[in-house]
């Protein structure tokens, strides 16, 4: 995974995580961690909100002062080049404004926002009143990558189920806000797992405005943070890649093998998470000398 020569570390992505966390290690900060290393970066992390969560569920969430989070902010900025910024869950309107003018002030060349709405559980990860305040962040994004309820909200119209009306609406987003949407088909029910990078602005490889990659769905329950790791897969793998579209065929590409191995794990008894290391662990001999 690691671009050319894994001792040169003069190409490793530094990469901010912000985005809130998950105790068990499947989602939020603790996966986007991991997917940033597994993916070849250097991972750094700002913790918008504290969420007591497993596999089965939220159990409440804490959010500490916001001028903490801008200091948090400031503390990596003012010191690391960052290469690559991945956001994520943003709980209200006020930290989804500080996160915006932190923005502003230091905008990383690479900033790739999952618009998190509500847990595969259920439960809302941001404040309803807050959806003007996404809608508006996601204009200071390079690529927004919503699920297909995510995508509904975005484009402020009904939720679609079939993947030809998922595409038109990704069309309609990114017309709407300027931005690269990489559309998400993990909640479509007709036993595909599909993704689609989509440009109405045809800002994509070769002036184009479409690439889809198909992918079948996996028989397993262990999805818990596939959208944050996915996403911090990319801001990661976008400054080593010649273009959205190969950096998207590569995260797809890991993140399909760490579901498949995620069952392995044997972790929590809801969704459980993806194995992150599991292609760098195949690789490993299990003999100990
Ligand atoms: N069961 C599955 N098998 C294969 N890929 C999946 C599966 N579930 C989700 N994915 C993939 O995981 C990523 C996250 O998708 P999705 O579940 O739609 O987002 P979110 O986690 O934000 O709800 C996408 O690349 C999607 O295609
Ligand atoms: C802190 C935190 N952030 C995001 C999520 C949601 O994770 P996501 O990868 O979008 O999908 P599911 O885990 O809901 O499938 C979370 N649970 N916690």
């Amino acid at each position: 995974m690691h671009p050319t020569d894994p001792t040169d570390h003069r190409q490793t992505p530094r990469v901010l995580s912000i985005a809130g966390t998950d105790p068990t290690g499947g989602a939020g900060i603790q996966a986007d961690l991991k997917s940033i290393a597994a993916n070849g970066g250097y991972g750094m992390a700002v913790v918008t909100a504290l969420v007591a969560q497993n596999t089965m569920g939220v159990r409440s969430v804490h959010i500490p002062p916001v001028e903490f989070l801008t200091e948090q902010l400031d503390s990596v900025s003012d010191d690391v080049e960052i290469d690559a910024v991945k956001i994520g869950m943003l709980a209200n309107s006020t930290i989804i404004e500080a996160v915006a003018d932190w923005l502003r002030r230091q905008r990383p060349p690479v900033v790739v926002l999952d618009p998190v709405m509500v847990a595969t559980s259920g439960d809302r990860l941001l404040d309803e009143r807050a959806v003007d305040a996404i809608r508006n962040l996601v204009r200071h994004a390079d690529l927004v990558t919503p699920n297909i309820p995510e995508l509904a909200v975005l484009a402020d119209e009904p939720a679609v189920s079939r993947w030809d009306d998922v595409l038109e609406q990704a069309h309609r987003v990114s017309a709407t806000y300027g931005v690269t949407v990489l559309a998400k088909g993990g909640h479509l029910a007709d036993g595909s797992a599909s993704d689609a990078l989509v440009d109405a602005g045809g800002r994509l490889s070769g002036g184009r405005d479409l690439f889809e990659f198909p992918g079948e769905r996996i028989e397993t329950t262990n999805t818990h943070g596939t959208g944050c790791s996915l996403s911090s897969a990319l801001a990661t793998l976008r400054p080593q890649a010649p273009g959205w579209e190969h950096a998207v065929d590569r995260a797809k590409r890991w993140l399909t093998e760490s579901i498949t191995h995620g069952a392995a794990l044997r972790v929590g008894h809801g969704n459980g998470p993806i194995s992150h290391f599991a292609g760098l662990w195949a690789g490993q001999d299990g003999a100990w000398s």
